[in-house]
C-alpha cells in the first residue's frame, strides 16, 4: 500500500506534450520546459499525459517515452510528477501504471473510460481498483472530468468507500464546475486525501470549498500569478485573491472569445514561454497563431509581466 505521505498541495501544471512540426513526440525540449516552470512560474509539480497533454491521442509506447523523460528530467528539480495512465483499455492502463512505477513517478491518476462507459459508480470504482492494483505502492488519484469523458457520475459517489478497495487512494482531481459535488467530496475526506481543483478560472471558489490545490493547464504560463492567489487566500486576503482571480478570468474570457481550445492553449504557451511545443495532434487542428498572439498580448497587458 502507498504510504500516507505528505499531501499533494499547491499548484500542479498539466503539461502540454511537445511535438515536432511533423507531429512526432519531441522529447528534446522537456528539460527546457521543466526549467521554465520552475524558474519562471515557481511551479515544481506537474501532471503529465493528461487532457492538456492530449494523452488519449498517443500510443502506449509514446506515453511511456514521455513519462520516462518527464521523470528523468524532473529529478532534483521538481517536487512531484503525477502521471495520468487512463486509457479505454484496462490492460493499457495497468501497463502504464506499472511503467509509472519503474519511471519513478510520484503518483498516478486515471479518468473514466469514455467510449464504452461505466454504467454506474460501482463499475467505475471497480475499474479504478483494477488499475490501482497494478501499482499498489503509488498514490492513486481519480481524475474527474465529466464534460470530456461524457461520464456524468457524481465524483462523491465514485469515491464513496473507495479506500476499502483501493488502499493507495489519495484523492481526486476535480475538473468540473459542480461545487455541490466537489463540496461533498471534500466533506467525506478522511484527512489524508487531497482535493485538487481543475477549473483554473474558478479556483478561488474551490479554495473556499476546501480544495487543497489545483491541477491545470494555465499554471504552465500563469503559475506565478496563481501562486500569488494561493498565498493571498492562505493569508485570508480575499480582496487580493479576488483581484488576481478576476484578472486571470479576464484573460481566459478574452481567449474564449478568440475561440479558446486545447490547440490555442498550446500555442499560447509557445508564445509566452518561447518553447517550441509544435502543433497539436490530429484530430485537433493547429490554431491561428495570430489569435494565440493576441491572447498572449492580453495576458501581458493585464498582468504587466512575462
Ligand atoms: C478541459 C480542460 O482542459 N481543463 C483543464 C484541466 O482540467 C483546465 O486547466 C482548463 O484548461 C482551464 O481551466 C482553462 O479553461
Ligand atoms: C488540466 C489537467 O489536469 C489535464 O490537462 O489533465
Amino acid at each position: 500500500m502507498a504510504p500516507v505521505g505528505k499531501k499533494l498541495t499547491g499548484l500542479v501544471a498539466a503539461t502540454f506534450t511537445p511535438l515536432t512540426p511533423h507531429g512526432e513526440v519531441n522529447l528534446s525540449v522537456i528539460g527546457q520546459y521543466i526549467d521554465y516552470l520552475v524558474e519562471r512560474q515557481g511551479v515544481r509539480k506537474i501532471f503529465v499525459n493528461g487532457t492538456t497533454g492530449e494523452s488519449m491521442s498517443f500510443s502506449v509506447k509514446e506515453r511511456k517515452l514521455l513519462t520516462d523523460e518527464w521523470c528523468q528530467r524532473g529529478r532534483g528539480k521538481l517536487d512531484e510528477v503525477i502521471v495520468h495512465v487512463g486509457c479505454s483499455s484496462l490492460k493499457d492502463c495497468q501497463e502504464l501504471a506499472r511503467h509509472a512505477v519503474e519511471a519513478g513517478a510520484d503518483g498516478i491518476a486515471v479518468i473514466s473510460p469514455s467510449f464504452l462507459k461505466p454504467p454506474n459508480a460501482v463499475a467505475l470504482r471497480m475499474f479504478l481498483q483494477e488499475v490501482a492494483a497494478a501499482a499498489p505502492a503509488l498514490p492513486f488519484y481519480y481524475y474527474h472530468i465529466p464534460n470530456l469523458t461524457g461520464v456524468h457520475l457524481l465524483a462523491s459517489d465514485v469515491v464513496e468507500g473507495i479506500e476499502e478497495i483501493i488502499p493507495s487512494f489519495r484523492g481526486l482531481k476535480f475538473s468540473g464546475s459542480d461545487l455541490l459535488d466537489f463540496g461533498q467530496c471534500v466533506s467525506c475526506n478522511p484527512g489524508h486525501w487531497t482535493h485538487l481543483y481543475g477549473v483554473d478560472e474558478q479556483l478561488l471558489a474551490a479554495l473556499a470549498m476546501g480544495a487543497d490545490g489545483a491541477v491545470g493547464s494555465t499554471y504552465n504560463y500563469m503559475g506565478s500569478t496563481m501562486n500569488r492567489l494561493l498565498s493571498a487566500f492562505d493569508k485570508g486576503d480575499l480582496e487580493q485573491a479576488r483581484d488576481l482571480q478576476f484578472k486571470m478570468q479576464a484573460i481566459i474570457l478574452f481567449a474564449i472569445k478568440e475561440g479558446f481550445n486545447l490547440a490555442m492553449n498550446k500555442q499560447i504557451m509557445c508564445e509566452l514561454s518561447g518553447i517550441p511545443l509544435g502543433p497539436p495532434r490530429l484530430p485537433l487542428l493547429p490554431c491561428d497563431v495570430s489569435k494565440a498572439c493576441a491572447v498572449a498580448q492580453k495576458l501581458r497587458s493585464v498582468l504587466g509581466e512575462q
